[in-house]
């Protein structure tokens, strides 16, 4: 059994999420995946830091207030992000970086994921931000110092789509995908299609956990945009920038356009889609489409996500599982952790 010691930058959402998930189950997973974990540092922008080196309560940060400076209530701890501390000298193992994407140029979490690579500490990331814009570079740094940079949560929340792909589908050639990728816009459809406004449908989104900080990045599509490119760059060898791929939201389609479809057996999906031609050039977009009904991924309501991957042997192979949340982005991370412990132990 191993016990790795994680510092959590970022305390939104998704890292809450994984220290209500090391409160409760900590105990299991020493017996069901042979690690434990315990958290030594957490640093939030607003909620300001702490750092324990001989471990922090989990269940207690799980349950912190959401509220400026809220770490100074506990002892030790500082209504200041000391970022860059906790990152570099908390003793850290891993690192969990969950802070805003970025999606100009991935700052601050390229740099924190530098720091911390460059100390020799692994790291998982649900930000889409660094890896969108700077993978080569940071799984470069990782490989340089001998530790993994592990991502699965960038793309469809917990459900797994990277590894998944990565380690299954080799052999199979993967030619081309096309999906539902980002939770927030196909929750807003569907409560559309059930008679909620627009507004409405995205405040739900955001009290569910699944809507970025400023939820304009997923009803115009940019965050699909992001993981049209992770997933491209990952999966079919491109080396596709967020320029490269053509982009549109679901902010021009009106109830009426949501129910006009309804009527002639068709439903409004946003489409995150790669394309490998022929000659090898790889060509993306992301738009609203009008799918059929009988269409495979018309069905896929509320924040589910799915993709198609298009492949030489197998035809279409499909994933579908949530997109977003709290929990289910922080499962990501604990399997990027288990990622880390399968790579570890085989050393
Ligand atoms: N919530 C979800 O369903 C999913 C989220 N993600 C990504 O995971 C990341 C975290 O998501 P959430 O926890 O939902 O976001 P959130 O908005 O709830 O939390 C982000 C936290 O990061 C903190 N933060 C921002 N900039 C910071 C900085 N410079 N230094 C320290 N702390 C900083 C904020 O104060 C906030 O508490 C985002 O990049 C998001 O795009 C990815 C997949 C799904
Ligand atoms: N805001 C995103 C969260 C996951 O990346 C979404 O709604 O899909």
């Amino acid at each position: 059994m191993t016990e790795y010691k994680i510092a959590l930058v970022g305390f939104g959402g998704v890292n809450r999420g994984l220290a209500q998930l090391i409160a409760e189950r900590n105990q299991s997973w020493r017996k069901e995946l042979g690690l434990s974990l315990k958290i030594v540092g957490v640093t939030d922008l607003f909620l300001g830091s702490i750092m324990a080196r001989d471990g922090l309560d989990a269940a207690e940060l799980a349950k912190l207030p959401s509220s400026k400076g809220a770490f100074a209530q506990l002892p030790g701890g500082s209504a200041e992000a000391f970022n860059e501390t906790i990152i570099k000298q908390s003793g850290a193992d891993i690192i969990a970086e969950a802070t805003f994407t970025n999606p100009v140029d991935g700052e601050p979490a390229t740099t924190f994921c530098r720091w911390a690579l460059e100390g020799g500490k692994h790291v998982v990331t649900t930000n889409k931000g660094p890896i969108a814009l700077h993978a080569d570079e940071l799984k470069a740094l990782a490989k340089r110092n001998g530790v993994c940079f592990e991502y699965e949560g960038s793309v469809m929340s917990g459900t797994p789509v990277i590894r998944m792909a990565r380690e299954t589908l080799p052999g199979a050639v993967i030619t081309g995908f096309e999906g539902i990728l980002n939770g927030t816009s196909n929750y807003v459809l569907t409560r559309m299609e059930e008679g909620l406004s627009f507004a409405d449908a995205v405040r739900k989104a955001q009290e569910l956990g699944y809507a970025e900080a400023d939820p304009t990045a997923d009803v115009e599509g940019h965050d699909v945009r992001l993981k049209v490119v992770i997933l491209a760059n990952e999966l079919l060898d491109a080396k596709l920038t967020v320029n490269d791929v053509n982009c549109s939201g679901i902010t021009s389609l009106s109830p009426a356009d949501i129910e006009r479809a309804q009527q002639s057996g068709e439903r409004w999906k946003l489409i995150g889609s790669a394309t490998r031609n022929a000659a090898g050039a790889v060509s993306a977009s992301v738009e609203a489409r009008l799918l059929d009904n009988s269409h495979p991924l018309a069905g896929i309501s509320g924040a589910t996500n799915a993709v198609s991957f298009n492949t030489e042997l197998l035809g279409a192979v499909t994933v579908s599982g949530p997109g977003a949340g709290r929990i289910e982005t922080a499962f990501a991370l604990l399997s990027d952790i288990v990622a880390i412990h399968k790579s570890v132990s085989k050393k």
